[in-house]
């Protein structure tokens, strides 16, 4: 094997924190190669603001401010949650919630909307996207059976695009790594005008 220990001068460096848990959020930012570290901000997700918008910006800064508090240098966190007839739908308590969120989104469109925000020395620069979703027909035994998989689990709205679910979304008009929960441009253009860049750039 060809591999050695580092010495400290040599461990590679990170340029910011992601506050988050999600493991879809770490694997968007390091296949774009980035480099950061993980810390997760433990923060109270309740929806405890209507506006979907509104919410997910709020959510998202709450995550970065959290962290920024324990660490030196950029935070980056984000939030998303499903909106259907101006109500927002966030992660299943339940296989009964998460069956009722899929037969509302069943043969018709929705909206997911992403918030992003970074906290640096002077602040917290935010934003977010809103990409439409058409989805096709959930029979009664689709939605069990996708429950029984463990997949809508953890995510807003009950289902991950990037898993099976993909199979029922017949069309998307956004950002579709909004969907997966951050959307890449948008963060690339934040991350830059903090003067971070991928490895690749
Ligand atoms: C709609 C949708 C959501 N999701 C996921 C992304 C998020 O992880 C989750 C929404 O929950 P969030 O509260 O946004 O994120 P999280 O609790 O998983 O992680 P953290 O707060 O620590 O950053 O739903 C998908 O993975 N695919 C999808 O298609």
């Amino acid at each position: 094997m060809n591999s050695r220990l580092l010495s400290s001068t040599e461990l590679p460096d990170i340029d910011f924190y992601l506050a988050s848990g999600s493991p879809r959020r770490r694997e968007l930012l390091a296949q774009a190669g980035y480099r950061f570290a993980v810390e997760v901000s433990n923060v109270d997700e309740t929806a405890d603001i209507p506006e979907a918008d509104v919410l997910v910006v709020a959510l998202a800064e709450r995550k970065a401010a959290a962290v920024a508090e324990r660490v030196e240098g950029l935070v980056l966190a984000a939030d998303t949650v499903v909106e259907i007839d101006g109500d927002v739908l966030g992660k299943p308590r339940d296989a009964a919630d998460a069956a009722a969120m899929l037969r509302r989104m069943s043969g018709r469109s929705h909206r997911v909307l992403s918030g992003v925000a970074l906290a640096h020395a002077d602040g917290i620069d935010s934003l977010f996207t809103v990409t439409a979703v058409e989805m096709d027909v959930w029979s009664e035994a689709d939605i069990e059976a996708y429950w029984r998989s463990g997949e809508p689990d953890g995510k807003a709205g009950a289902y991950a695009i990037q898993g099976i679910a993909g199979g029922w979304v017949k069309a998307i008009e956004g950002s579709y790594t909004g969907v997966v929960g951050l959307p890449m441009a948008e963060t690339r253009q934040l991350l830059a005008a903090h003067g971070v860049t991928a490895v690749c750039a």
